[in-house]
C-alpha cells in the first residue's frame, strides 16, 4: 500500500533549538497511525514542520508522494494534508458554516462537502448559523474535523482531539473517528488517551527527545504496554 505521509530522517528546528533530530515515520493509505510521546517530546512540531512553522533543515517529508519544501503553510494543505489543530482554532468571527468553507480552500475533489460534514454532524447543521464559538467543546472539535474534511484530504492530523473533553463527549468523538477509519480515511493521530489510540490506531510510534524510541502495531500491545513506553 502506498504512503500518504512520510518523514524520513526529519530535522526540525524553532530558531537555533533542534526539536526533531532524524525523525522517521509512514502512515499508509488508509492507515490509522498514532503519534505518541510524554508532554514537550516533539509531537505537535512534526506538525509544526509540515506547515513552516518549525523549519525542516534535514531529511525529507512526503505528502501523497510529493516532497514537501516546508516553507509555506499552504504547501502542505495543497498536498493533501489537513490539520485538526490542538485548540481547535476556530474563527471566532465566523458561523459554524463559514468555519467549514474555509477548509474547502485547497479544493480538492472527493466526497466530503456541506452536505456530507452536516450529515456526519447533524449538531453542526443545526447551528449553521451561530458563531462557531458558541458552540459546547464537543460540538466546536466536531467543527474542527468537520472543517478539515472540508478539502477532501489525503491525511487528516489530529492533534490531542481529546483534550479539554469530558469523557462522555470523547466517547462520541471515539465514534466518530471509528466512522472515519472504517470509511478509509489515513489519519495521524496525536492523543494522551491511550484507550482512545488502542481504539483508533493501527500502528503507534513512541517519541522521544525528537527521535522514535518504540514502535509496533496496536494489535500486539495492551494500553498498559503503552503506558509504560509513553512514561505516563
Ligand atoms: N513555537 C515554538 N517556538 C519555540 N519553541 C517551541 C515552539 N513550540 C514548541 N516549542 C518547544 O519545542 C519542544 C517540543 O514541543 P512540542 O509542542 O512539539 O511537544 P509535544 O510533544 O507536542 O508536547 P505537548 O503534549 O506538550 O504539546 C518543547 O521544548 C517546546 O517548548
Amino acid at each position: 500500500m502506498s504512503s500518504v505521509l512520510a518523514f524520513d530522517g526529519v530535522r526540525a528546528y524553532y530558531d537555533d533549538a533542534l526539536i526533531l533530530d532524524g525523525l522517521d515515520l509512514e502512515v499508509a493509505e488508509g492507515e490509522s497511525f498514532a503519534l505518541l510521546g510524554p508532554n514537550g517530546v516533539g509531537k505537535t512540531t512534526s506538525l509544526n514542520t509540515m506547515f513552516g512553522i518549525a523549519h525542516l533543515r534535514g531529511g525529507a517529508i512526503t505528502i501523497g508522494g510529493r516532497r514537501l519544501r516546508g516553507r509555506a503553510p499552504h504547501e502542505a494543505a495543497a498536498l493533501g494534508a489537513a490539520l485538526v489543530p490542538q485548540g481547535r482554532w476556530i474563527l471566532s468571527s465566523l458561523t459554524v458554516e463559514e468555519n467549514l468553507v474555509v477548509g474547502s480552500a485547497p479544493r480538492r475533489k472527493g466526497p466530503w462537502g456541506l452536505a456530507a460534514v452536516y450529515e456526519m454532524f447533524p449538531d453542526l447543521a443545526e447551528r449553521r448559523g451561530s458563531l462557531g464559538t458558541h458552540l459546547s467543546g464537543g460540538q466546536q472539535q466536531m467543527l474542527a474535523i468537520g472543517r478539515a474534511l472540508m478539502s477532501n484530504p489525503t491525511v487528516l492530523l489530529l492533534d490531542e482531539p481529546s483534550e479539554g473533553l469530558a469523557p462522555v463527549v470523547i466517547d462520541l468523538l471515539g465514534d466518530c473517528l471509528a466512522g472515519l477509519k472504517a470509511a478509509g480515511t489515513s489519519m495521524l493521530l496525536i492523543e494522551q488517551r491511550l484507550d482512545l489510540v488502542t481504539r483508533l490506531a493501527d500502528r503507534y510510534a513512541v517519541l522521544l527527545k525528537g527521535e522514535t524510541v518504540a514502535e509496533g502495531r496496536i494489535e500486539e500491545t495492551t494500553t498498559e504496554t503503552l503506558r509504560e513506553l509513553v512514561g505516563v
